[in-house]
């Protein structure tokens, strides 16, 4: 057995070996320390191998899912070796002889399909990058619901693109393998490299047409050769990992680069779309705006806030169908309740062309296009806008496939196919006679004896079992002449004689026997069968069945995004293409929901007027103190353009859009340590970025930039910084920072112009208005809010007195006293904290009482006591 471990192990080096064995699969040697490390389980030892221990771990095969889960999380491959025959066959060869057993599947991360294993709100995608002679391709596929794409990428797009998608898994060649890693590594994806040959595009060519079953891909598009090398590269590893059995792929789409608004890494990070910076859903963008009710609807979503269309009549198009939904507020209940009830058809169709689904697969078939025809009906009476009604549509035609599906199977099904109990009674005639004599076959041996008994007129005669003879009709010895002679005796065949009785059986009832035997194991591989046949005509619906789902996400998403503008009091931004950027009242969504739930101060909307005229720039330069809310105005107005394009209505009282191209985002911040990077190199390798691609569609949102090196250092970055977006990028942006002198450059600058955030002062003490006004700041405030956050109070006296100081230097200019002279550090001595107070005899009374242990009247001389202990002090 070992022998046979080691052979297959050897091919598949680069993953965990799960070893079946019966009930468990095992891992051994370094697969069994790692993965019982990985696992937390216990490593144990079985057998001797060149004289050393063997290191062995197990799981049981019924829960292996979730520890394939952890596996997967962990950046695990693991190569699943099942048996191949059953023991008993391998015994007939020998009874040393070791049970075949071969891979018949490579988890990985980018290739999973079960629903444990997933999750159902966001895809997984696997991706390939290929390249060939400098012309880059981009491919990816979400095998859990068969969308595969593609679109030209050349290397500076791709950390942008791949941001957008969070692969779990890329391919590369060696050659690209440079190239890929440090973003791979960033955003936490396995890389793996495959050989030359799998990104080979005549290969590749060639594989695709096999998949879809074509002499051409013409039908699907004209694709260039660094495309379908990539896409080859996909659909080879495809093979590699599920062994030949191929997932249901749709036919490749192509991407236009331009088609969605770009957004670098940064900036998604920055604006958290989808994750916060803590690295949860929890506090992102997507979190806070998700009302869609199916999981196909929740990954739309996720795919329009990461890729937002730059299309106008696109746009337009998704707005004109949710202020359908907008206006009829009943006609979208509906649909959502008519959702709620539409299971993921499109994983269910994933699993059963890859042969590991089950019968709720197939009921999640029956009852989504049961939902998605009654949607139809529901869409298809009302007056909706075309997108609309083309996606109800799309939902109709099933009725054959649901009649089938809906007399084949039960209300709700086991999770197993090997467990039986999942087709309908009334489906299939023999299987109602397999299950009937299954389950009455007692019974069906009652009414035989009786039907004998009458045809042989004896009264006594009796339907018996025993080991030995199985079932037997016996009639006491006295019958024995009448039962041996004509015409009984052809019925009936002569089988034993005891001293009491005579035994016989008839053709009926071993035939009987038989069926009854079998009848549990028949009805099961009846049911496999019609399994088998009713995933074929699924199968065979796929395309039809993958448009329906796409339509209902459709549906679900722009009910959803109807749902929130009218919970939410969001308004229709008007879309064109010119530079417009006017929002009137606009919130930060995610902001505005956190002080909701906190339920203290109410979230104040602001204005933003930031249209550029003619060629020019348009750049606010926003000044205010620290905690006034600069960043949160920034950020509301950028989500604000993608949220427009991504099809969703945004959160202002107005708002007016010329379509942005591409949006970035940057705050002077956070170290990336983890990638050796100071604050500020990153601040200023992320700066270079943008000012090297801003065009004039851009909206860019700088935060402090510059705030990370020497004061004058920073002020000169920013500044330049500032002028070349207004001479050069000539785009929107939005500019918060802390030195006052760069309101200067409004006046200088035609396209700059200067806000602020309100704030007032009571004595001593700052109150923020959060009320974005035109013109500079005044002051900053630091000093105000550093003693909000609790800093001691000799540190804020003397911060104020270095202030004043600094402040009448500036006035003053060079011939000012030098501040390190006049002000030593520390001269006058800090307040000495104040002390503890010593508690009164009246305060240790009171700690001291425990009310429940009080009688009424220890209560009473309790009140005296402290009455006389308060008078003392
Ligand atoms: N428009 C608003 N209405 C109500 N509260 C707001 C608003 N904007 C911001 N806030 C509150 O003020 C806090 C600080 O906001 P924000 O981080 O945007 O300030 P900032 O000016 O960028 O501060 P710093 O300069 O220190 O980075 C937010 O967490 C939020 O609670």
């Amino acid at each position: 057995m070992m022998a046979q471990f080691l052979e297959i192990k050897a091919d598949h080096q680069d993953a965990l070996l799960f070893y079946r064995m019966g009930d468990f699969y095992e891992m051994f040697f370094d697969d069994a320390v790692a993965a019982a490390a990985a696992l937390d389980i216990a490593l144990t030892k079985r057998g001797k191998h060149q004289g050393e221990d063997i290191p062995m771990c197990g799981v049981p095969v019924h829960s292996s899912e979730n520890y394939l889960h952890t596996l997967t999380r962990k950046g695990f491959r693991v190569a699943i070796c099942e048996q191949l025959e059953d023991p008993a066959e391998a015994k007939k060869r020998g009874s040393k002889s070791v049970v075949k057993r071969g891979v018949v599947r490579l988890v990985t991360p980018g290739t999973l399909t079960e629903d444990g294993l997933l999750d159902a709100r966001r895809h997984n995608f696997l991706a390939a990058w290929a390249d060939i002679r400098g012309d880059g391709a981009l491919a990816w596929a979400d095998i859990s619901t068969g969308e595969l794409r593609v679109m030209p990428c050349p290397p500076v797009m791709l950390a942008p693109q791949l941001a957008r998608l969070a692969p779990r898994e890329v391919l590369c060649t060696d050659a690209t393998e440079d190239t890929l890693a440090p973003i791979a590594d960033e955003l936490d994806a396995a890389l793996v490299p495959l050989g030359g040959a799998s990104f080979d595009s005549a290969s590749g060519e060639a594989r695709l047409c096999r998949v879809y079953e074509v002499g051409t891909l013409d039908a699907f598009g004209s694709f260039s050769r660094p495309e379908l090398s990539a896409m080859g590269a996909l659909v080879d590893y495809l093979e590699i990992t599920q062994k030949g059995k191929l997932p249901l792929l749709r036919p490749p789409q192509r991407e236009e680069s331009g088609s969605a608004m770009q957004i670098d890494a940064a900036t998604r990070r920055n604006l958290e779309l989808t994750r916060s910076l803590s690295g949860g859903r929890d506090g992102s963008l997507i979190a806070a705006i998700d009302r869609t009710v199916t999981a196909a609807g929740a990954r739309l979503l996720e795919r329009r806030i990461s890729a937002p269309s730059r299309d106008v009549f696109e746009i337009r198009a998704r707005h004109d169908a949710v202020a359908f939904l907008f206006d009829h507020s009943r006609v979208r209940e509906t649909l959502a309740d008519l959702l709620r009830k539409a299971p993921d058809m499109d994983r269910s169709m994933a699993r059963l062309a890859l042969d590991r689904g089950g019968p709720r697969d197939l009921t999640a078939l029956r009852d989504g296009l049961t939902q998605a025809m009654a949607i139809a009906e529901h869409l298809g009476n009302t007056d909706a806008p075309d997108r609309l009604i083309q996606a109800a549509r799309d939902l109709t035609g099933h009725e054959a496939l649901c009649d089938m599906l809906e007399a084949a199977l039960v209300a709700d099904p086991p999770l197993l196919t090997r467990d039986g109990g999942f087709v309908a009674t009334g489906y299939n005639a023999e299987l109602d006679e397999a299950r009937t004599l299954r389950d009455e076959g007692r019974s069906v041996i009652a009414s035989l004896q009786a039907s004998y008994a009458e045809q042989a007129g004896i009264g006594a005669l009796k339907i018996k079992h025993n080991n030995v003879l199985g079932y037997f009709i016996e009639t006491p010895a006295t019958h024995a002449n009448k039962m041996l002679a004509e015409p009984l005796s052809q019925t009936f065949i002569h089988r034993q004689t005891t001293a009491n009785a005579v035994r016989f059986t008839t053709v009926e009832l071993s035939e009987l026997e038989r069926k009854i035997m079998n009848a549990g194991t028949l009805a099961l591989e009846i049911e496999k069968r019609l399994f088998e046949e009713l995933r074929a005509a699924c199968l065979s619906h796929a395309t039809a069945i993958g448009t329906a789902a796409r339509a209902l996400a459709e549906i679900d998403l722009t009910a959803a995004f109807a749902d929130l503008a009218s919970s939410a009091d969001w308004c229709r931004p008007k879309m064109d293409e010119s530079r417009a950027f006017s929002i009137k009242a606009g919130r930060h969504p995610v902001v505005q929901a956190a002080l909701a739930r906190q339920g203290g101060t109410p979230f104040i909307a602001n204005d933003c007027k930031l249209s550029a005229e003619g060629a020019s720039a348009a750049i606010c330069l926003l000044t205010g103190p620290n905690m006034a809310g600069k960043s949160t105005w920034l950020r509301q107005n950028a989500l604000i353009a993608l949220l427009a394009q991504a099809g969703a209505f945004v959160p202002a009282r107005s708002a007016h859009i010329g379509l942005v191209s591409q949006l970035f985002s940057r705050v002077g911040a956070a170290d990336d340590l983890a990638r050796g990077r100071s604050t500020f190199m990153v601040e200023m390798v992320e700066t270079a970025a943008i000012l090297n691609q801003a065009d004039d569609h851009a909206l860019v949102i700088l935060d402090e930039i510059g705030r990370g090196t020497a004061t004058y250092d920073g002020l000169s970055i920013a500044w330049a910084t500032l002028e070349q977006l207004h001479e050069v990028n000539r785009c929107r942006a939005l500019f918060a920072t802390h030195y006052h002198e760069m309101t200067a450059l409004a006046e200088k600058l035609d396209g700059a112009s200067n806000a602020t955030v309100a704030v007032k002062e009571w004595e001593g003490d700052v109150i923020f208005l959060h009320e974005v006004r035109p013109g500079a700041a005044d002051r900053s405030y630091g000093v105000q809010v550093a003693k909000l956050a609790g800093l001691p109070d000799s540190v804020v006296t003397r911060a104020r007195e270095v202030l004043d100081r600094l402040e009448s230097k500036d006035r003053d200019g060079p011939s000012a006293p030098a501040i390190i002279d006049d002000l030593p550090l520390f001269s006058t001595k800090p307040e000495p904290a104040p002390r503890p107070a010593v508690p009164s005899r009246v305060e240790e009374l009171l700690r001291n009482i425990h009310p429940d242990q009080l009688s009424p009247l220890d209560a009473l001389k309790l009140v005296y006591e402290l009455k006389s202990a308060g008078s003392d002090s």
